[in-house]
């Protein structure tokens, strides 16, 4: 490849970017209502980028100074051959790449953990917004609680590191978010509080169940002490430390606590298409340039286009009841 195409990324705001968040899937054996509606239109196969053109994708992000790559979805784990994938990004771990992670809701877990493992994958996120059996169907409309709970705990004894992840949803977890930090700490894992953030049509409104977490902070430090953490995983999580529990919170406050100006990051769908941004339309087709006469040089171009129309910052709001989403694209599709 030509040496000029290997100069770091970065975009317009002089931003680095680091981290590739990429789908391997808009499919997802879950339905959480905050993501998706029960009836999703979920993208026809022939639209997928194969295992080896995701690989050649990843490998040109590497190549720019990529060294953090999440894989995600949908739900990464039902796509039945992306081990095959984590073995081959794996390879490149301490050659380029520094860290290669998942982001799963854990129902599969229990099956992959130890395969992760053994592809270099260190730790793991996993999504689960509450440990009631019944509000965890009612939300996820799935009764796969257990089926969560066995992956974690599958995941930690493959020594992978646990992060949960819980959206903060009032009237639906909000009652149960110290019982949940207090379990996860006592087993030794992470939590990350989320805001909801209005993309894509759900079945309601979203600003229902729309929790600011300045406020959730404001409670938990009535009950307990909070110290700044400065612990930092290159994503937006801000952190703390809880003295009593023993343990460490995040915060993810795209609402209430914007967190843009340290973007270090960008997503690839599992068509394909590049994201500048979450909360943007901006987009570049690597799907096209994959599949191009030259893909190394057609890549390095999208790329640059990639940094050339990265937006400063997202500007979605939860406001009103009857607000269109934000953007019609679900997180589904983009992977968080
Ligand atoms: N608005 C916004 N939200 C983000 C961004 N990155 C992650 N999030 C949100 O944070 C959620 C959790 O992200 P994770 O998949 O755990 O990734 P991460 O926070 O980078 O993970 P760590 O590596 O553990 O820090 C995502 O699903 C999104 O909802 C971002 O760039 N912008
Ligand atoms: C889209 S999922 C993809 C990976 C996997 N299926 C999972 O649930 O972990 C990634 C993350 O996005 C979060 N998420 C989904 N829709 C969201 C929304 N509208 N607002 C905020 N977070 C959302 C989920 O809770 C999850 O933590
Ligand atoms: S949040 Fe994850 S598990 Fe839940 S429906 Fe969306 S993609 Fe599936
Ligand atoms: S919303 Fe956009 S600009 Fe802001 S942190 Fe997320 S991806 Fe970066």
């Amino acid at each position: 490849m030509n040496p000029a195409t290997q100069s770091p990324l970065i975009d317009g705001f002089g931003r680095h970017i680091t981290y590739l968040r990429l789908s391997l899937t808009d499919r997802c054996d879950l339905r959480c209502s905050y993501c998706m509606p029960e009836r999703m239109q979920f993208l026809p196969r022939a639209e997928v980028l194969s295992l080896e053109e995701a690989h050649r994708v990843a490998i040109a992000f590497i190549d720019r100074g990529v060294t953090k790559i999440r894989l995600t979805g949908g739900e990464p784990l039902v796509r039945r051959d992306m081990i095959e994938l984590v073995r081959a990004l794996g390879r490149r771990i301490g050659n380029g790449l520094e860290e290669l992670t998942l982001t799963t809701n854990g129902t599969q877990l229990a099956e992959f953990a130890g395969d992760l493992a053994a592809a270099g994958v260190r730790r793991v996120n996993v999504s689960l917004d509450t440990l009631d059996r019944a509000a965890f169907e009612r939300l996820a409309r799935r009764d796969r609680l257990d089926a969560v709970l066995q992956g974690i705990a599958a995941a930690r004894e493959a020594g992978l590191k646990v992060k949960l992840n819980t959206v903060a949803l009032k009237g639906v977890n909000e009652h149960e978010i110290p019982d949940m930090i207090e379990w996860a700490h006592g087993q030794g894992h992470d939590v990350t509080l989320i805001e909801v953030m209005p993309l894509g049509e759900v079945d309601g409104e979203r600003i229902d169940h729309y929790l600011p977490l300045d406020a959730v902070r404001r409670d938990l430090e009535r009950r307990w002490t909070l110290t700044p953490s400065g612990h930092r995983t290159g994503g937006p999580s801000r952190y703390v430390n809880i003295a009593e529990t023993g343990g460490r919170l995040g915060f993810i406050t795209p609402l209430t606590g914007n967190f843009c100006e340290g973007c270090n990051r960008v997503r690839v769908t599992a068509t394909g298409q590049l994201y500048a941004c979450l909360g943007g339309r901006e987009q570049v087709d690597l799907r096209a340039a994959v599949r191009s006469q030259d893909p190394d040089r057609a890549l390095a171009d999208a790329l640059d286009e990639a940094m050339a129309i990265k937006p400063e910052r997202h500007h979605f709001a939860i406001s009103q009841a009857g607000e269109a989403p934000a953007l019609p694209r679900h997180m589904s599709v983009t992977g968080g």
